[in-house]
């Protein structure tokens, strides 16, 4: 049995979380370069924890430099099992409103200005992101979100794109009514695609801060809103989090969706055209089976 830790990535707005036993920020090397931040580590209820605000405490990174490939390799480095993000969204739906929250279950990449695998010439490998979230961590969230009171939304595809500015009418109304996508990021993709090649469960709690640019009774989207509405889920999300280590219990089976074995089958490169300092480069990533 694997110890489960469980790693909180917090987006914007989202730069600290309390009540963790034995809290400790670390400062974790990858071979990646830096991460966002130092990660805070510590223990909810006998349960391992680490908390990394993607942006760095004090919002210094946008989301196309967000350092996506150190992130997850310091997460993995450190014993991480389950991510779970928290961002800000724009919403496509009505019905998604400012305030709730969305478990997101698909994603369209948009994104052209990010490194988006750790593999490459030395060592290829495919994983599958046809289900880019896991359910079984996303059942976690839905349950503990409910239980915290808050209107959660079980599925929804999330648009990334790369932003920093946000996007035009026609494109807002275009990825609502063309292409059927419900929220709108910038930062999920490549995390997402990320996290499934290191061999971690993956859920996105998307927090619904505005209606993006297509709503006729709604101002285009600007931050001060944003913040606003994010400042004012902050108990919410606390909440959440901490039912999280009960339902997800300290000891972990193998995930029932294999997202932990995802690179089972994923590498092409055969052994002796293998680059040994991408090799060296992978060993928290894929140790397990390189
Ligand atoms: C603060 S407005 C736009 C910014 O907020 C979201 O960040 P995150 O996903 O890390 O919460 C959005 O994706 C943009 O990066
Ligand atoms: N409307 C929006 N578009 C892109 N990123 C966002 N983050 C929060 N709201 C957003």
């Amino acid at each position: 049995m694997t110890q489960t830790k469980i790693a909180i990535i917090g987006g914007s707005g989202i730069y600290d979380i309390d009540g963790l036993e034995n809290a400790e920020w670390v400062t974790v090397e990858t071979p990646w370069g830096a991460p966002s931040d130092q990660i805070l580590t510590g223990s909810l209820n006998g349960v391992g924890m680490a908390f990394l605000p993607r942006h760095g405490r004090g919002h210094v990174h946008s989301p196309t430099e967000v350092p996506y490939r150190a992130n997850i390799d310091a997460l993995k480095r450190l014993g991480v099992t389950d991510v779970i993000s928290v961002s800000a969204c724009g919403s496509f739906r009505e019905h998604m409103a400012p305030g709730d929250f969305v478990i997101v279950d698909q994603f369209i990449d948009r994104t052209f200005a990010r490194e988006k695998s750790f593999f490459g010439t030395g060592c290829v490998a495919h994983v599958s992101v046809a289900h880019p979230t896991c359910p079984r961590l996303s059942d976690a969230c839905e349950t503990a979100g409910k239980a915290a009171g808050i209107t959660i939304h079980r599925g929804g595809t999330y648009l990334a794109m790369e932003g920093p500015q946000f996007s035009s009418l026609a494109e807002s109304k275009m990825y609502r009514e063309h292409w059927g996508c419900d929220v709108i990021g910038m930062t999920n993709m490549p995390e997402a695609k990320l996290a499934r090649e290191a061999e971690l469960c993956y859920a996105s709690i998307a927090m619904v801060t505005d209606y993006d640019s297509w709503h006729p009774d709604h101002g285009e989207v600007d931050v001060s809103a944003i913040i606003a509405t994010l400042t004012g889920n902050a108990e919410k999300g606390r909440a959440l989090v901490k039912g999280l280590p009960d339902l997800l219990g300290a000891e972990r089976a193998p995930c029932p969706h294999g997202c932990d074995r995802a690179l089972e089958y994923a590498i092409l490169t055969a052994p002796e055209k293998r680059d040994p300092a991408l090799l060296a480069k992978l060993d928290a990533v894929a140790g397990r089976i390189l």
